[in-house]
Parts: C-alpha cells; structure tokens; sequence
C-alpha cells in the first residue's frame, strides 16, 4: 500500500528584495519548495540568509516581491498559522491562562471551547498550577510554554517557529524540545521551525532546508530518517547522525565563509 500525503504548503519562485539604505537587498531568491500535511520541517542557514523573511511572509506580515505560496485549508473555524517567537511572545499584564487563551479569545471561540483547548495545553506543557501567574514570575522556559501551548491552542493549519529556544539553556532546551516533539506528535500539525542549531534540526526534523548565504535560496534538503518518538540522548548516540551532522556542518561553514567574503 502506497501513503498518499496531502501537500499543506506550497512555495513557487517566491522572491523578496528589501530597500537598505537606498540599495536594493535580494533577501530571498526562487524559493521553491513544498511540505506536506503534518511535517516538521527546520530550517537552517547563516545568519542574514532570509529565514525569518521567509517565515513572516508565510506568516502574512511581508508580501513577497514575486512568486507565490499556498497554504491549504482544512478547517473553516481556523486560523491559517500561529507564530512562536524566540522571545516577547507573552503580553506581560496577563496571566499564564489569559496568554494561553488569547488566541482563541481574538477569534472569539465559544467559551466552553476556549476553556478545554486552555486546559488541555496548559496541562500538556506542565503549567496548570501557574495559570494563576504572571509572565515577570516566570522563568524564560516557562514562558516560551506558554507560547507554545497558546499557538497549540489556538489549532492553526500550520506553525511557524522563529528560534522558539534560542535563548534558553542546554538543559532547558532539551527539556522543551522533547515537549514540543511530544505535542507534535499527538497533534501531527505541520511546523516550519527556523534554528541555528544542527542537533536540534537533527532532533526535530522530517527534513531540514539548508539555506545559502544571501540572496537566501533553499540549497539542499537533507531527509532525516531517524525513528520517532526522539530523544536528544538517542539521537546523540546514533551513528549514522554524525554523518548528517558533517554534512550540515560543511554546509554552514561553507555558507558563512561566503557571506564573509562578500561583506
Ligand atoms: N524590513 C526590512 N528592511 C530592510 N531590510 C530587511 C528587512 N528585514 C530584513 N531585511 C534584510 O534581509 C536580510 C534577511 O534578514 P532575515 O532577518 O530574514 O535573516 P535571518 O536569516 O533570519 O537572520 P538571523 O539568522 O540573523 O536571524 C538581511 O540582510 C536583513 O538585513
């Protein structure tokens, strides 16, 4: 038997130049790509390469300046995508609750509904006895929960995550990554999640998109066929990682080398 998969996004030619300084900056140049329903996706890329150009034009906040993407709708009632950023994500005057909720509340859910959905993440991310709480209470992990369980929450067709644990540390990270694959995997929602770090790309993957230096193009795609359910302690240990891991990191060094010769 053949698994046929819904394509959930698709990416043609898109292209997008920036006006820097009176200069025309080509950020982003035929990206072509397409994903399919319920994949996690990384992407990775020397930093000013364009991935968070990319994400904000997915995300609605940037037009591209030519070409064109498509997300595919399944559910009338839902928001086309929710954003997790690497910080400020929480509104500091309400309560873990009220962020988780907000969402959902914008939209104006039944609140029989807005209840559940609340309850539920807030459980799956561990912060039921903090709703009660403010984010100036909270520690950075737990704040980026909060993010986390509020774009869950909020059940858009896609995710899009702008390094959600950069800021974190090691163990922290760790701890939240194998969350958020936890989630993923009960909800199967499709994410596009941009890092800079090659083991947590390896960790999360279905496939990562490795990004040139600018003009940003997506110059390879590497499979990651690693079992799941992941751990980070598995996936370390793995042998067949350490080539994926060479190749990525080739790649960087490579990209970031060029963006030096050019500036
Ligand atoms: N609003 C803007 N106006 C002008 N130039 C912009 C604007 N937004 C982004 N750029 C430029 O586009 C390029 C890509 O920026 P972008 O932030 O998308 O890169 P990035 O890969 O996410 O970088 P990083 O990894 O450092 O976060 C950079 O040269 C940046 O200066």
């Amino acid at each position: 038997m053949t698994l046929q998969y819904e394509k959930k996004i698709q990416v043609d030619h898109l292209t997008k130049v920036f006006l820097k300084n009176r200069e025309r900056v080509m950020a982003l140049e035929d990206i072509n790509f397409s994903i399919r329903d319920g994949e996690f996706v990384c992407i990775l890329g020397p930093s000013g390469c364009g991935k968070t150009t990319l994400l904000r034009i997915l995300a609605g906040l940037e037009k591209p300046s030519s070409g064109d993407y498509n997300i595919e709708v399944n559910g009338s009632e839902r928001p086309l995508q929710s954003m997790v950023f690497q910080e400020q994500g929480v509104i500091p005057w309400m309560t873990v609750e009220e962020n988780v909720a907000l969402g959902l509340r914008m939209r104006h859910a039944p609140k029989k509904l807005i209840k559940e959905r609340t309850n539920l993440y807030l459980e799956k991310v561990g912060l039921t006895k903090y709703k009660n709480l403010f984010p100036k209470e909270l520690s950075g992990g737990m704040k980026q929960r909060v993010s986390i369980a509020r774009a869950f929450a909020n059940d858009p067709e896609i995710l899009l995550m702008d390094e959600p644990f950069a800021a974190l540390d090691e163990q922290n990270k760790f701890i939240l990554q194998e969350e958020l694959l936890s989630i993923w995997e009960e909800t199967k929602k499709t994410v596009i999640f941009i890092t800079h770090s090659i083991d947590e790309a390896i960790l999360l993957s279905d496939r990562i998109f490795l990004m040139t230096s600018q003009p940003g193009t997506i110059k390879e795609e590497v499979k990651i066929d690693l079992p799941r359910p992941r751990q980070m302690t598995q996936v370390r240990s793995d042998p067949n990682t350490a080539d994926v891991f060479l190749k990525i990191w080739n790649h960087l060094q490579d990209e970031v080398q060029e963006s030096r010769n050019q500036s």
